[in-house]
């Protein structure tokens, strides 16, 4: 039976992208869209896709007790901002609807918090900071490298309508490198920054993240690893916001068959 997906933020940048691909996938359809604007305006026109019958509203509650009223189980895709995901995560596990979560930014005790809750209710929930393929690929190669080099910078790059920094993407790769409980880039002399945020963020494994805004960017990032007499770049750039659609279409699909939340793409791969 086709899966039916409620699309929250479905007039957004992300949020197009993904009623057009659910709307084009054969084993999946629109059954809401709920966003903060283009209230009554029909989700597919807003995509560019033409009508699909899904007029868009700003009540989430009632979308998901529609979702829950469908004869086969419910998603909830949610590409927004970090303020209110934790509820509205909660209000669809409530409802029996599994959430498929791409917003980034949300913060680490809430994203536990959530996972206990979802433990709980038995109820698959997916949370993914990046949904494109090259970019798993990447941090993959990344826990390789940090096998032989002991520095390393992130710097991340978006497009200047982006929330928050740094990236979801970019607190991730840093985590998983950090994971490997190597102590990164020892010091070799006491630096000075002249001016604040010079040197980037630091995050927890004693890793340097920095974040580029500009238009004309979507999402890139680059990881640097330096050595005597070396450095070594792995880089990964999304063109077009399609690049991260096979990856929710395969969220949506496979967190019908969890029973608890899930942190990043390649654990269901
Ligand atoms: N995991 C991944 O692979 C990716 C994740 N992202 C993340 O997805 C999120 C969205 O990105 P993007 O689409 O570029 O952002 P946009 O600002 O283009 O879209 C977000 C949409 O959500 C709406 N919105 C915000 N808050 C709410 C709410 N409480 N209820 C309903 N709708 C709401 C916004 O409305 P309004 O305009 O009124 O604020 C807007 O229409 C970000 O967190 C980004 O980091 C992005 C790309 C890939
Ligand atoms: O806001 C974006 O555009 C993106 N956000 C995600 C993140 O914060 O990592 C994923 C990707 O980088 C695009």
């Amino acid at each position: 039976m086709a899966i039916p997906v409620l699309v929250v933020g479905c007039a957004g940048k992300m949020g197009r992208e993904v009623i057009k691909a659910v709307h084009a996938a054969p084993d999946m359809y629109v059954i809401g869209a709920v966003d903060r604007s283009h209230l009554d305006a029909d989700a597919g026109e807003v995509a560019g896709i033409g009508p699909i019958d899904v007029p868009i509203t700003d009540n989430l509650e009632v979308s998901c007790a529609m979702v829950a009223q469908e004869r086969s189980p419910g998603v909830m895709v949610d590409f927004t901002h970090p303020r209110g995901l934790y509820d509205r995560v909660r209000t669809a596990i409530a409802y029996g609807v599994r959430p498929v979560i791409g917003t980034t930014g949300i913060a680490p005790e809430q994203l536990a918090d959530l996972a206990e809750f979802a433990d709980k209710a038995s109820t698959g929930c997916v949370v993914a900071p990046n949904f494109a393929i090259g970019m798993i690929l990447l941090q993959q190669a990344c826990l390789r490298a940090a096998e032989y080099f002991d520095h390393l910078e992130i710097i991340e790059l978006h497009h200047d309508e982006k929330a928050d920094a740094p990236s979801g993407t970019a607190l991730a790769t840093a985590q998983l490198i950090a994971s490997t409980g190597k102590a990164f880039n020892p010091a070799k002399v006491e630096e000075t920054e002249l001016i604040a945020g010079a040197r980037g963020g630091l995050v927890p494994g004693n890793i340097r993240i920095h974040s580029l805004r500009l238009p004309g960017l979507l999402a890139h990032q680059e990881v640097i690893f330096g050595g005597t007499g070396q450095s070594f770049s792995l880089r990964h750039d999304t063109t077009d916001r399609s690049a991260y659609m096979p990856g929710v279409l395969l969220a949506i699909r496979k967190v019908l068959g969890l029973k608890s939340l899930v942190y990043g793409l390649e654990k269901i791969l």
